[in-house]
This record gives structure tokens, sequence and C-alpha cells, in this order.
């Protein structure tokens, strides 16, 4: 639904330079449903920070508005960053105390139920290192306690600048867990990250920023669908007449090797049973066979080139 006041963040023609820049974000409008999790992609220095910036009132427009839960953030900011839990690049933490006393320190904030410090430290694995000076921590160790943060007064939206970053593989898949029970918890989320396999995993909605505003935004389910061409190599005794017997329809012959391996482009899975069958109905010798079928890494150069 495009309305700036049911949406959990609506961003209305939002155009945003740095001084003396041209605009980093240009008539950007971006709309995230409550319930959703919703996967910013950008190529490097494309402005998803800069976005997310904005978005939390850090950064000042110099066009357009953003509002969160209806309200307009430049308006109501401390009572959105009372319902929002965030993470960007640069962690607000003091060094010299311990993990579990910087969580502490956020009380006087949030005014949380004091047993969630824990209950965040053991979700995000830190509770056995929560003596630990901050800045002894690891770079992961303080990527999951900025995580740890985010959540601790339970908010109702989650901004998240690549929460990934920094975390080992182990890591990455217990992150995306903790986000998907956050999110069937009642939380919406909105984050960006490189990492596009773990986003095709995570997100329910995709928005891919470009020159400055969204080339695309569609739920994550509408947009693998729109690409289901499949591409499948085949392993064959031979490979003539190839190219006479699949001269039309749905099945294409992109390429044969010296190997005798051939690879078809597909509309969609549906197609392999009359591949196969017509192979076997022309007595070509099937040997092997693999599939491989867009991800959202290939959509998005797609999108991006
Ligand atoms: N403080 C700043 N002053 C001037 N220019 C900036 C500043 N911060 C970012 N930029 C520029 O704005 C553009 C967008 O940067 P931004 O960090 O928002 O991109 P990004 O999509 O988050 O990139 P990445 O994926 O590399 O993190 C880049 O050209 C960057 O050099």
């Amino acid at each position: 639904m495009r309305d700036k006041l049911s949406n959990m963040i609506a961003i209305e023609d939002l155009t945003f330079s740095y001084p003396g820049k041209k605009p980093v974000i240009n008539g950007l409008n971006l709309h995230v449903d409550g319930g959703a999790i919703y996967g910013f992609i950008g190529a490097n220095g494309a402005g998803k920070s800069t976005t997310i910036r904005n978005m939390l009132g850090l950064l000042e427009p110099r066009q357009g508005k953003v509002y969160i839960m209806g309200k307009e953030i430049s308006t109501a900011k401390l009572e959105i960053m009372q319902k929002t839990g965030h993470l960007i690049d640069a962690p607000a933490f003091y060094g010299h105390l311990t993990c579990l006393e910087n969580l502490q320190l956020l009380h006087c904030y949030y005014k949380f139920d004091r047993s969630r410090v824990e209950a965040v430290l053991k979700m995000t694995g830190l509770w056995e290192q929560r003596r630990l000076l901050f800045s002894k921590c690891s770079t992961g160790m303080k990527q999951r306690l900025s995580i740890a943060r985010s959540i601790i007064h339970q908010p109702k939206l989650l901004i998240l600048d690549e929460p990934l970053n920094g975390l080992d593989p182990e890591w990455v898949v217990a992150i995306r867990n903790l986000l998907k029970e956050i999110n069937q918890q009642g939380t919406t989320i909105f984050f960006s990250s490189h990492l596009l396999s773990e986003m095709e995993k995570l997100a329910t909605h995709v928005g891919i920023l470009k020159d400055g505003h969204l080339t695309l935004e569609l739920p994550m389910q509408t947009l693998l669908a729109q690409h289901q061409q499949l591409q499948v190599t085949i392993f064959l005794d031979r490979t003539e007449q190839l190219h006479t017997l699949f001269n039309n329809g749905h099945i294409q012959v992109k390429q044969t090797f010296n190997d005798n391996s051939a690879t078809f482009r597909l509309d969609n899975k549906t197609q392999l049973h009359l591949l196969l069958q017509t192979l076997i109905t022309n007595n070509y010798r099937i040997l092997d066979l693999n599939t491989d079928q867009p991800g959202l890494e290939e959509i998005f150069l797609h999108y991006n080139s």
C-alpha cells in the first residue's frame, strides 16, 4: 500500500547532497509495509548508508520527507527512536566499559525490563564474554553487540546498515535466524547488505538503489518468479543436430562444447521434462546434468548493469 501514514517506512521524493557535492539521493521514493523484512541493495557508493542516515534523522534532506510509523522523522524523532532499533557503521559504545555495562547504560534511555540485557547478550552469543572491555572485542563481537543494542528495547522497527558485516559464517546464519524470529514476533526489519545470497534467504521485499533512486521495489517472491529462466548443462554422448532439434519454442540451445556437453536456456522449470524427453526420444544418451537458476545476485547484476 502506497500510503505514507499506513506504511511502516515511507520515503517521499527524497533528495540529499553532501555539502558542495551533487545529489547522492535524487527523488527517492521507498515504502516498507508493516511486518516486512525489506532488503536494500545497491553498489558501493550508491547511497544506502546515506539513505539510512536520512531515515534516522541523522542527516537533513535537501528535499522530500521521511515518515516512520506515520510520523515525519524531523518532527517526531524522539518518539520514533523509542520504538526503533538501529545499527549504523559507527557503533556508539564506550571502549573502557564492558559489553554488559555498555548495554546496561541504555536503560536510562529506553527503560526496558532489566532482564533484557542478559537475554540479548545470550541471543548474540556474548554472555560468556560480557565482562570483556568493548575495546578488547573482536570485529565480529562488536557487530554482535551492536545487534544486541538494536533489539534490547524490543522495537517495532529495526533499521540495520550491513548487519552481517564482520560475522563469521556460523554467526551469519545465527543472526539471520534471530532476525527472522524477531520479525515473526512482530518487528518490521529494513536492512542493507552486500551478502545477496543471505538477503535472498531473509528478505520478504527488495529495493534496488541506483543513481539516487529505486530502480526496483518488489516482494522477493515476485522478483524471483519474474526471473524463472533456468540454465541447464547436460553431458551427452554427442551434440550433433541439437540446434536443429530445438530450433524454436521455449527451449533454446545456448552453446555446445567439445566435451559433448551443451547448455540450454529454459523459460521455467516445467520445460525440463520436455527437454529430457526430447533428448531420449532422439536417442541421445544423458550422462550428467546440472541446473542453475538465477538468484538475487544475478538479478541484481542484471538490474544494475
Ligand atoms: N560524509 C560524507 N561527505 C561527503 N561525501 C560522502 C560522505 N559520506 C558518503 N559520501 C559519498 O556519498 C556517496 C554514497 O555513499 P554511501 O556511503 O551512502 O553509499 P553506500 O551505498 O552505503 O556504499 P557502500 O556499499 O560502499 O557502503 C559516495 O559517493 C560517498 O563517497
